[in-house]
């Protein structure tokens, strides 16, 4: 494959972490405060801890105050939202990410709800969503803004392109969805249901998958010159018993078809974090009634 046909996710967060924690570090000079991040892990699921522990060494990094709440997969609903209400009223706390999902018997949407939207740096709470879909200011969720902003970067101008988006979650395809139309993008949202899903891909100028489905999206399914976004992380297993990682789109197959495309991991996934750094950047400059700078 072309080496330039890779959107090195991971070398434009790097960048963007940076632009943040100098951001920040003027903050502090000028107005005198640390943008501060809550993050909360209810449970013991091996992977949420592996994503926990790189968004706090992200903030650490950022020169953010960070706290970090680890709570047994025993917490009751009352507990996690007595949490949540302290977090909110703590005013070095700008930022709450409550890591999903919840161990079983826990109401995730309650808890979200609780959560102060100006706070919400996941951008989950019906507020946040109903700014997205309305083009009112808000908090837009952190894997949908790095997607735009990395197909902005490599593409520049997006209106008028056929975007297809594979996937309709809350977390990832319904605001991918809502920032791709904000671009002027022709959307299409196609899943589980959708007829004849081959052919739909193959209308795309930019196709992004999110399904959560290893490698479905196979070559003949990408238009000649299409840019593909894979937001995929699917552990796949190997002989030796580690496992590697894969995204929902067939690599080899669609990179050769493709101008460009996100590889996985190394893509989509530290974009994430890192538009979590920004999104928490963005609310402290608003809760303390500073102009929000431009990273
Ligand atoms: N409230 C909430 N908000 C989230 O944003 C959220 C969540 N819950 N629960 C879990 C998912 C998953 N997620 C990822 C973050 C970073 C990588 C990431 O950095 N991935 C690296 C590699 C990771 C690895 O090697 O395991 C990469 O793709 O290159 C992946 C996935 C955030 N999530
Ligand atoms: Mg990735």
């Amino acid at each position: 494959m072309d080496a330039s046909k890779l959107i090195d996710g991971k070398a434009f967060a790097q960048g963007l972490r940076a632009r943040v924690a100098a951001a920040a570090a003027e903050l502090q000079a000028r107005h005198g405060f640390r943008p501060g991040l809550a993050v909360v892990l209810v449970g013991d699921d091996p992977a949420s801890q592996v994503y926990v522990r790189s968004k706090t060494k992200a903030t650490e990094e950022a020169g953010f105050h960070g706290v970090e709440h680890k709570l047994p997969a025993s917490t009751t609903q009352a507990e996690l939202m007595a949490l949540v209400a302290r977090l909110n009223a703590d005013p070095d706390v700008h930022g709450i990410l409550v890591q999903l999902p919840l161990p079983a018997g826990l109401d995730a949407a309650a808890v979200v709800a609780t959560i102060d939207p100006r706070k919400d740096v996941d951008g989950l709470h019906a507020q946040n969503v109903g700014a997205l879909w309305s083009g009112a200011e808000g908090l837009v969720p952190c894997t949908p803004l790095g997607c735009v902003l990395l197909l902005k970067d490599r593409l520049g101008q997006l209106a008028g392109r056929n975007a297809v988006v594979i996937g309709r979650s809350a977390l990832v395809g319904k605001p991918i969805a809502a920032l791709l139309l904000a671009e002027n993008c022709t959307v299409t949202v196609a899943h589980s249901r959708t007829k004849d899903l081959p052919a739909v891909c193959r209308q795309a100028d930019i196709l992004v998958a999110a399904v959560g489905r290893a490698e479905m999206v196979k070559g003949d399914w990408v238009k000649p010159g299409a840019t593909v976004i894979d937001v995929g992380i699917n552990r796949v297993p190997t002989p030796d018993g580690k496992g590697r990682l894969v995204g929902d789109v067939a690599f080899a197959e669609a990179a050769a078809v493709a101008s460009a495309i996100t590889p996985v991991p190394g893509g989509v996934g530290p974009m994430t974090i890192a538009c979590l750094m920004r999104n928490t950047l963005t609310a402290a400059c608003r809760i303390k009634g500073v102009p929000v700078p431009a990273v």
